[in-house]
């Protein structure tokens, strides 16, 4: 029978910040690039905290620190995209996931837009253009319901993991 494992925590001290954290390193997650554009500017951001949440009517959420440079940005403008990386994408996620200037983030790759008018990154694995049809504020972080106008599925194949603060290619 398998051992069970030590609580780091128990039920009287609640993780703290940091414990959780480390956690989190072990939950592999998808990699994204989250961009947006109209009345409050073009702006984009990686996120890792993204899920679909139902397929009637299709709808992902996405976490966004309102702390971000881009909050205000996907506050005012109140659409999305949701643009899953594949191997190979990574100096993008880094990219996004620093404090660069907006125009560098963009220069490093192609983008065009569909319905929403945000940015679809051209090689991306599939790209989810939205519409934040509803939001919830938790600690930090605003939840961004975003249902889904349009889909464009790229050529890429190979996938893009976020585990244990590196990537990890897929599908070789
Ligand atoms: N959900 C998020 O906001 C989120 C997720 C991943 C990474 N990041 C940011 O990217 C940078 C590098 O992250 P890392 O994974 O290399 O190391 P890290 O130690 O900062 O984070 C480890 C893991 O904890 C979680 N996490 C980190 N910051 C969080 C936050 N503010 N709110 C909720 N969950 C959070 C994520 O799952 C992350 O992969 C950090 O600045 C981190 O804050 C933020
Ligand atoms: C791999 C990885 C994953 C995430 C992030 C980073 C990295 C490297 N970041 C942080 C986010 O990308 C960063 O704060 C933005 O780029 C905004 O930065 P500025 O405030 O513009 O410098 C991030 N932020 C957020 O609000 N939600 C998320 O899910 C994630 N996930």
């Amino acid at each position: 029978m398998a051992a069970i494992a030590e609580p780091l925590s128990s039920a009287a001290t609640a993780p703290g910040k940091d414990e959780f954290r480390h956690a989190m390193t072990r939950l592999g997650t998808a990699v994204n690039i989250v961009t947006t554009d109209g009345p409050g500017g073009r702006a984009g951001f990686t996120a890792s905290a993204v899920c679909s949440v139902t397929d009637s009517p299709p709808t992902l959420l996405v976490c966004l620190n309102r702390s971000a440079s881009v909050y205000a940005a996907f506050d005012v403008n109140g659409v999305l995209c949701v643009n899953v990386l594949g191997a190979g994408q990574q100096a993008l996620s880094n990219l996004f996931g620093g404090k660069t200037a907006m125009g560098e983030r963009f220069a490093a790759a192609q983008w065009h837009t569909q319905a929403s008018g945000a940015p679809l990154l051209q090689g991306a694995l599939v790209s989810f253009d939205c519409r934040i049809v509803n939001r919830t504020s938790v600690g930090t972080h605003d939840v961004l319901f975003c249902e889904v106008q349009a889909i464009a599925l790229g050529d890429a194949a190979r996938g893009l993991v976020y585990l244990d603060r590196r990537y990890y290619e897929l599908g070789e």
